[in-house]
């Protein structure tokens, strides 16, 4: 990762070239710097209800002011809107407004936005321009970064997509004021997964300043979003299609993303599942020696006091097991874990005795 300035962070791979822009109140001069990279296009806003009535004019004032001309879209809030439905009636309306390749989608929202946008815009015409503006903690410190986009499929999360970059990111952490705290809480459990696979420092910090990350702080989570996008910059540039070393971005998501698809994404949200599977995923690393309790302890008692749940609650056991056999991660069917060494060491493609994990979920059931 390098730093361009001080507010720009520089995402660079032999396939991913764009700058993530940090700041407060940073959409004006973003629009300038878009329209600098992409001049003379039209601007498709994708976003959802809620957030086109608190900002619209905003972020559409900006682009224009910017010289693009604008559209907006909204989008069904929430994750089961992030299907081949949703993005087939975005081609529509794309299509009827006359987007073509010199139009860009600015996708306007958090991780739902961010991933149908982007698949939409991988995919209509064979692959038009996208910028990400996310607007939640999760999208700021994960989703609009690293090119994953895509949707959900009847047999799994995320099973349809392609990794396709943005243009740029567009990350102004003034918006946050606005974010509900359940949405809030499933920002931290990204930031916590970033700490435990790779920055010691960042778990460190956010166990000492538990109360301040509560009251949202924002000095302290400025430091929280800069350190978890390194994490994140860091790992996608040593490998950005998930041949190696990226999986460890997935810890805690194998359990996690079960959890979300078997209760059809409307029990858990995305956060809280990934939250459940970490601390269930810390409990195997530990039946299966790899970590000392006092290592699980400390990310169950982080989980716990930031608010975030550790366990989950009636659901079958094997249905799990069937739904985590759709994993990406699996090989020849074998599902593969990231398991916890330690806070700020984990290990990928590991494969677990299926007696091992069935006592462990029985457990927690
Ligand atoms: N592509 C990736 O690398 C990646 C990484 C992590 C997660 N994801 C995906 O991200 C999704 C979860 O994203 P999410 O947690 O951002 O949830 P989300 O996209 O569903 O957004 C949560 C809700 O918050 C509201 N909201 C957003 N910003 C707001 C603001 N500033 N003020 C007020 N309300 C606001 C939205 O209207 C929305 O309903 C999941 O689908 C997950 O699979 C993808
Ligand atoms: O960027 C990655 O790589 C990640 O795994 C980040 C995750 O937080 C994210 O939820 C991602 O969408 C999961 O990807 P998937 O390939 O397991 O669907
Ligand atoms: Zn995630």
């Amino acid at each position: 990762m390098s730093m361009s300035s001080p507010h720009q962070i520089a995402v660079r791979t032999p396939t991913e070239n764009y700058d993530i822009h940090v700041g407060q109140d940073v959409l004006v001069p973003f629009g300038q710097h878009l329209a600098e990279l992409l001049p003379g296009r039209k601007a498709f806003v994708v976003s959802h209800p809620t957030l086109l009535d608190l900002y619209g004019p905003t972020v559409t004032g900006a682009l224009q002011q910017a010289g693009f001309t604008t559209e907006t879209y909204a989008v069904p809030e929430g994750e089961t809107s992030k299907n081949l439905q949703t993005a087939a009636d975005l081609y529509t309306h794309l299509a009827t407004c006359g987007a073509d390749r010199r139009s860009v989608l600015c996708a306007f929202g958090g991780g739902v936005v961010g991933d149908l946008t982007g698949f939409a815009a991988a995919t209509y015409m064979r692959g038009i321009p996208f910028v990400q503006i996310p607007t939640t903690l999760l999208a700021m410190v994960d989703s609009s970064i690293g090119g994953k986009t895509g949707v959900n499929h009847e047999l799994g999360k995320n099973m349809i997509g392609s990794f396709y970059p943005p243009r740029a990111v567009c990350t102004d952490i003034a918006l946050l004021r606005s974010l509900p705290e359940r949405e809030y809480l499933c920002g931290l459990s990204e930031i916590v997964k970033a700490g435990v696979i790779d920055d010691t420092e960042l778990f460190t910090l956010m166990e000492r300043e538990t109360e301040a990350i509560r009251q949202r702080d924002e000095a302290v989570l400025t430091t929280l979003i800069e350190r978890a996008i390194a994490v994140k910059v860091r790992v996608v540039e040593e490998d950005p299609t998930e041949q190696g070393v990226r999986a460890i971005l997935n810890f805690g998501h194998t359990i996690g993303h079960a959890l979300e698809a078997v209760t059809a994404y409307e029990q858990y949200s995305h956060g809280e599942a990934v939250a459940i599977g970490m601390a269930l995923v810390a409990k195997l690393s530990e039946m299966l020696g790899l970590c000392e309790p006092e290592a699980r302890n400390r990310l169950f008692s982080l989980l716990e006091g930031l608010g975030l749940p550790v366990a989950y609650a009636d659901i079958d056991t094997q249905r799990l097991i069937e739904v985590m056999a759709h994993d990406k991660k699996a090989i020849d069917g074998v599902v593969q874990f990231i398991l916890m060494r330690d806070i700020g060491s984990v290990v990928y493609r590991q494969q677990v005795p299926t007696d091992v994990l069935e006592s462990l979920l029985v457990e927690y059931a």
